[in-house]
């Protein structure tokens, strides 16, 4: 479509006019950020609140999770969290459940330019499987190229472009404080249920996976108070450029 002067004078091709409204018409960039951290260390008390953060600024938001987010991914995640089984089969459920929703929810709706939002992505695998049960991080690494390369649906990516967030929130907490938190909160899953040494060195997975991927990963102080950690969030993703300063906003 030409501009209205691009038509009364015939211009081709068309004027700036007309660049300008196709950079306005395009889709925004498509952004996938995910939330982390060990069992009780606050991040459900801030994912709604930054997807609300991004729908005020116009963006339309995917929250979702992990294990789950599609219907088979979430039988999948009451298999993980609720029934017995080896430290292998719980990994290839973590990534068969995580195949099903890059396929079905994430990449469609990064296609779309939305903003995904996942409580957990295979940072979780890496630290509960790997660190805390002692899976080896060298084949949880095979099966993460396998699991996550070949679905983006956007033309650009190489054919091995292996999808990641382009951001981690990784909610750092000492275990037994994360212990005290979840003390009274809910009946513990299958998870939630292990001892604090577990957790600890879950922690210690997650801190080796930041080290690994600093420029994706943004530690989260979690042992701070709600309002402060709401902060830390913010300034995250407003340093990216990914929201405008939000003056006042709390969780
Ligand atoms: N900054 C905070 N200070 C004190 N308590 C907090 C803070 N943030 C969250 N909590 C409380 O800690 C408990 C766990 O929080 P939340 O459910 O958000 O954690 P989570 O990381 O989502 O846990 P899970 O991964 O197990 O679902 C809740 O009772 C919540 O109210
Ligand atoms: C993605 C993923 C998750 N887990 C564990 C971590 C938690 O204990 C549960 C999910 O419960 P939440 O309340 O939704 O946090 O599953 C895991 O062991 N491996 C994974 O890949």
């Amino acid at each position: 479509m030409a501009c209205a002067l691009c038509r009364i004078k015939q211009l081709v091709p068309p004027c700036a006019a007309l660049e300008e409204i196709s950079v306005s018409t395009a889709l925004p960039k498509g952004l996938f950020i995910s939330f982390e951290g060990i069992d009780g260390a606050g991040k459900s008390s801030h994912i709604e609140a930054l997807a609300q953060a991004f729908r005020d600024q116009g963006r339309v938001v995917t929250l979702t999770r992990e294990p789950g987010g599609t219907p088979l991914a979430e039988k999948l995640r009451a298999l993980m969290l609720h029934d017995a089984m080896d430290p292998l089969t719980e990994a290839l459920i973590a990534f068969a459940a995580r195949r099903d929703h890059l396929v079905q929810v994430i990449e469609p709706a990064l296609a779309r330019g939305e903003v995904v939002i996942s409580d957990r992505f295979t940072d979780a695998t890496f630290a509960y499987q790997g660190a805390g049960r002692g899976f080896s991080w060298e084949q949880l690494s095979v099966l993460e190229r396998m699991a996550q390369t070949g679905t983006a649906l956007q033309a650009g990516p190489a054919p091995d472009f292996m999808r990641e967030p382009d951001m981690t929130l990784w909610f750092d907490l000492p275990a037994e404080v994360a212990a005290e938190r979840l003390a009274t909160a809910r009946v513990p899953d299958r998870f939630e249920a292990q001892p604090g040494e577990f957790f600890a060195r879950v922690a210690q997975g997650y801190a080796e996976r930041a080290r690994t991927a600093p420029q994706r990963f943004v530690r989260i102080d979690a042992h701070a108070s709600r309002h402060a950690v709401w902060q830390q969030i913010t300034q995250a993703v407003v340093r990216k450029g990914w929201l405008a300063i939000m003056v006042g906003s709390k969780p």
